[in-house]
């Protein structure tokens, strides 16, 4: 599908809310999640690259948010999706509490390799996990080297596949051809300059596809496309999104031709509050539908005027990029 006219800074603003959605538990470190939202003619999209990335790297999210607003979102293929719990990094005795908030989950994704915490903890937390799901997947976010990773997907054991263990390419490839488990890309996708190296160099089993990042789901479903041509199967998942974010990601995992793991869009579930009514849940599916937040909750959850201001210029600074940007890389 062709990309769309870029909309005018004027129409972005015009809409734009900024939230700042509380979390139960700390995960990457933040207990608050930002967004800015805007509404197109296709309904709300959602603007929140982390507040550390860069503008070039965080004017691909806005394209995002304007492909799901100025867009119709893709065919779906299925209605209901399914999904896995999040276990941030935890100690082993919160385990239960926090799944309990996903019930129904046969998928369970364990974050390990916090920084502070030692394999012990991450080996206490997945046995934790284990005695309630039974399929299991970790999340190193690439803190691993080689051998340290060798060493923990071994004690682990019997994983359904490990995200990201190590941080680069090169090194996800050495360890595929070391360990049995299947080794999923994350990072190595959303923030590679090119998606598809990991498919070439044969570094994953698994692309972990999350749609703000990667420009949108038009864009994500070609990169799909083309990851599963090479092989790769393909999982898509949140950056801890709002409502309107999950909504999105949703239509595009049920527009994708075969979805054969359960998808990382469960985290609305790790929120105290939202901007909408997450879609509804049924022992660890998701019906692929797009909430449309509720006025009262925009208001309730709005952000201080001071960070309204720092997400209003970041939105002009990253329009302009955008405006410069060829209409192919948007
Ligand atoms: O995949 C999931 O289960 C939830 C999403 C998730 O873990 C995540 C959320 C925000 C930022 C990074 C990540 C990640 O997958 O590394
Ligand atoms: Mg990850």
């Amino acid at each position: 599908m062709d990309a769309p006219a870029l909309p005018g800074l004027d129409e972005l603003r015009g809409s734009a809310r900024v939230v700042s959605l509380p979390l139960r538990v700390r995960f990457r470190g933040i207990e608050h999640r930002e967004a800015l939202l805007i509404e197109g003619p296709h309904g709300w999209g959602e603007f929140a690259p982390f507040p550390e990335y860069a503008d070039d790297e965080a004017a691909t999210w806005l394209s995002a948010a304007i492909a799901a607003a100025w867009q119709p979102p893709p065919s779906a293929l299925r209605s209901a999706i399914p999904v896995n719990a999040t276990i941030p990094a935890v100690p082993a005795a919160d385990v239960p509490a926090v799944l309990a908030r996903f019930p129904g989950a046969a998928t369970a994704k364990v974050k390990v390799a916090e920084r502070g915490q030692v394999l012990a903890d991450d080996l206490a937390r997945v046995a934790a996990v284990r005695e309630l799901v039974p399929t299991v997947r970790i999340d190193a976010n690439g803190a691993w080297t080689v051998e340290e990773a060798t060493a923990a997907i071994e004690q682990f054991g019997g994983l359904e596949y490990a995200e990201q263990p190590c941080r680069t390419v090169e090194e996800l490839a050495t360890l595929r051809g070391r360990v049995d488990v299947p080794i999923a890309a994350d990072e190595s996708i959303r923030r590679a300059s090119d998606p598809l190296r990991v498919a070439r160099l044969r570094a994953a089993d698994i692309a972990v596809i999350k749609v703000s990042p990667l420009g949108g789901p038009a864009r994500v479903l070609g990169i799909a496309e083309q990851l599963a041509a090479a092989g790769m199967r393909v999982v898509v998942s949140s950056a801890i999104d709002t409502a309107v974010g999950i909504g999105t990601g949703l239509a595009t995992a049920a527009a994708l031709p075969e979805l054969p793991h359960a998808c990382g869009l469960a985290t609305s579930r790790l929120l105290l509050d939202d901007v909408a009514e997450p879609p509804a849940w049924n022992a660890g599916t998701m019906r692929a539908e797009r909430p449309v937040p509720e006025p009262a909750a925009l208001q309730r959850l709005a952000a201080t005027p001071e960070r309204q201001q720092w997400w209003l210029e970041r939105l002009d600074r990253c329009h302009r990029i955008l405006a410069e940007r060829p209409a192919a890389a948007v």
